[in-house]
């Protein structure tokens, strides 16, 4: 099934690799962040630096020039101005604070809901934005300010709310741009609720973006609040250095310098924020370019990818309980592990009409059982194992028939969709998904190890310690040379067949009692495709599971699979055990298929067929000589090549 391949660590990987490293490298960032701390550390201890308290007035010492008790001079009311500049930080930061507080705790989880959910809240939450956007601010501020009084914490609210569309619409879109990567699917195949995944997955892509918005916020708050107190509509009994500015420029011409500390303290503040959102933003991309180059020397091969876990006690009394409220499955079929029954699933299209990709398509998988969905690219392959795995885009409708998993539906008859609350007592413990992009299903900000542990601490109900113990067992066990070193390193750090196998090892981690296995050796190259197929058929037959095994190769079907569905156009065209199908094709589709595996190949024997009107159809042997069976019979273990010939035979 094509999928998209994008393996692009993100910016939240960079938050969390060397972000402040690469900041303080930066001259332009050592320089903010000095400034920044310098004002935060003047604001934290202004009660203690300041040697008059913000409002004491000497009054019979009004306008004086800097020097003695007062380092700065004195205001038009006698007060110490650098104690009113101390004073007059705390103040500011702190309701510029407050400001940019409150535009990201409107538009944050907005976004992240309308990015990640879409429908009827993204609507309401967009055009909300666009009617909050559309609002004069300046008008909207002197309006709060004429009806609430001149406190500079309303003014600073009333800013939050009005900029909070700008949060809305940075995550909303940082959201849509990765929540259909196949390490979300992943992670929600592996069994995580969406809280989990939008807070660890989601959220760590626009953190960074976050930073960067954010110090450009307190900028543009500390500016409009000064703007409003230098207009005479702050409170003169509160010292922030908004109204300084103002008492500064009503005596500009007696008194000077009052104007130049207030705009220095602004003008240094707001330059220190603009700088360090340029720092982060040129760390973040010079660490993109890094992990890039990284990628371009590891990602030489491709991989399986897989999350899963075993039922533990209480998902099946939750899967039970679920079960409870739906109708029967058809009496005689419960002791199949997984039963598809005459399911169709279409996308409703503009007119109104419906265009169907898959149609009346039934099988059955039992317990320790390999079934190989095989087909031309666009036969239905993949939406078939999407809709058993719920992972249909939400476009998608089931249009007819039903799916059953150890004798309770996740499709009922009738059922529109696919139930998500059904499945997700299955997926991630006993379902469990092998995809054919390993690099892209590994989330890029987190390390291979802790992929690992997660799902199996959650679904398994085990202690850090114990899934730790585990995970590098698992590692060992798929073949990886150096667990630990894998186990402690980023997604970009290994190769793609490592990552391959990384994913086996979730797939089978928690013992599940099915394994959809998507085109697992497409990404790979030939030698760790014969691995991998060796590796899968090792696991499946230890641990008895049942498979599914999604792939156009007739080679891999012949090397792993018991039985075989042959599908194109969306339907089934024919289905039974592998070697009857490949001695004696019988439907014209199937024998087109071989053919076209062979196109240009000159077949050495012929198998005899059962079917008088069957055309001749090379054996396995000599398709495994020429090519068809694939990689497996070139470069497989000699027991595949075994495998092979007692086929043909
Ligand atoms: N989101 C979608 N919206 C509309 N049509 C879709 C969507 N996803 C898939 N299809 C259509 O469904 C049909 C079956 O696609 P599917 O991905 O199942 O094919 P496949 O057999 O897995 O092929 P491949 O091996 O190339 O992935 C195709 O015609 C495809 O265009």
């Amino acid at each position: 099934m094509t999928q998209p391949v994008d393996i692009d660590p993100r910016a939240g990987a960079m938050v969390r690799s060397s972000l402040v490293k690469r900041i303080f490298t930066n001259p332009l960032g050592i320089i903010a962040v000095a400034i920044l701390a310098i004002m935060i550390l003047a604001a934290t201890f202004a009660a203690l630096l300041a040697p008059f308290d913000q409002n004491f007035a000497d009054i019979g010492n009004t306008l004086a020039a800097p020097g003695g008790e007062h380092l700065l001079g004195t205001d038009s009311a006698g007060r110490d101005v650098w104690s009113r500049l101390l004073y007059g930080a705390q103040l500011t930061l702190l309701s510029a604070l407050l400001c940019a507080a409150v535009a990201i705790g409107i538009g944050l989880p907005a976004g992240l809901i309308a990015g990640y959910y879409g429908g009827p809240f993204d609507t309401g939450a967009s055009w909300f934005t666009n009617l909050l956007m559309s609002l004069p601010g300046i008008i909207v501020l002197l309006s709060a300010r004429a009806a609430l009084g001149p406190s500079v914490w309303i003014s600073m609210i009333m800013f939050g709310i009005l900029i909070s569309p700008g949060y809305y619409r940075l995550t909303r879109t940082a959201v849509q741009s990765v929540r259909n990567e196949l390490y979300v699917d992943a992670a929600r195949v592996a069994g995580l609720g969406d809280g989990r995944i939008i807070t660890r997955h989601i959220l760590s892509v626009v953190r960074a973006p976050l930073i960067i918005q954010t110090a450009m916020v307190l900028g543009v708050a500390i500016a409009v609040q000064s703007g409003l107190e230098f207009l005479g509509l702050g409170n003169p009994a509160e010292a922030t250095w908004g109204v300084m500015l103002s008492d500064g420029f009503r005596n500009v011409y007696l008194s000077p310098q009052l104007f130049v500390w207030p705009v220095l303290a602004i003008g240094l503040t707001i330059g220190a924020l603009v700088l360090l959102g340029n720092a982060v933003r040129d760390a973040l991309e010079d660490g993109q370019k890094i992990a890039k180059a990284k990628r371009r020397a590891t990602d030489a091969t491709g991989a399986v990818a897989a999350v899963d876990a075993r039922v533990p006690a209480a998902s099946d009394v939750r899967t039970r309980a679920v079960s409870a409220a739906l109708p029967a499955v058809e009496a005689g079929t419960e002791h199949h592990l997984l039963r598809v029954s005459n399911l169709g699933v279409g996308y409703p299209q503009a007119d109104g009409s419906v265009r169907s990709v898959v149609r009346n398509v039934s099988f059955h998988v039992d317990r320790g059982e390999v079934v190989g969905i095989v087909g031309e690219s666009g036969s239905g392959k993949s939406q078939t194992a999407f809709s058993i795995l719920g992972l249909l885009p939400d476009t998608a409708r089931i249009t007819g028939g039903t799916i059953q998993f150890d004798g309770a539906y996740t499709v009922a008859p009738g059922d529109e969709r696919v139930s998500q609350t059904r499945l997700r007592a299955l997926r991630g413990r006993r379902i469990a998904y092998i995809p054919q992009e390993p690099m892209s299903n590994l989330d890029p900000a987190y390390r291979v190890g802790s992929q690992l542990v997660r799902p199996m601490m959650l679904v398994l109900g085990i202690s850090r310690a114990e899934a730790t113990r585990r995970a590098l067992d698992l590692l060992e066990k798929v073949g990886i040379a150096d667990p630990k070193r894998t186990f402690d390193a980023y997604p970009h750090e290994i190769s793609g067949g490592m990552a391959q196998r990384v994913l086996i090892a979730g797939a089978i981690s928690c013992e599940p009692d099915l394994i959809i296995a998507d085109e697992p050796t497409t990404a790979l190259d030939v030698t760790v495709q014969a691995e991998v197929l060796d590796l899968l058929r090792d696991m499946q037959k230890e641990l008895g599971v049942g498979v599914i095994l999604v792939t156009h190769n007739f080679g891999v079907v012949a090397d792993l699979a018991d039985r075989v569905v042959v599908m194109q156009h969306g339907s089934v065209v024919e289905a039974g055990q592998v070697r009857d199908i490949l001695r004696d094709p019988r439907d014209v589709y199937t024998r087109t298929l071989l053919d076209s595996m062979l196109e240009g190949k000159e077949p050495m024997t012929t198998l005899g067929s059962s079917a008088p009107a069957a055309p001749v159809v090379p054996t396995l042997a000599d398709a495994a000589r020429v090519g068809l069976i694939t990689d497996v019979a070139a470069t497989a273990s000699t027991e595949t090549n075994e495998a092979i010939e007692e086929v043909a035979r």
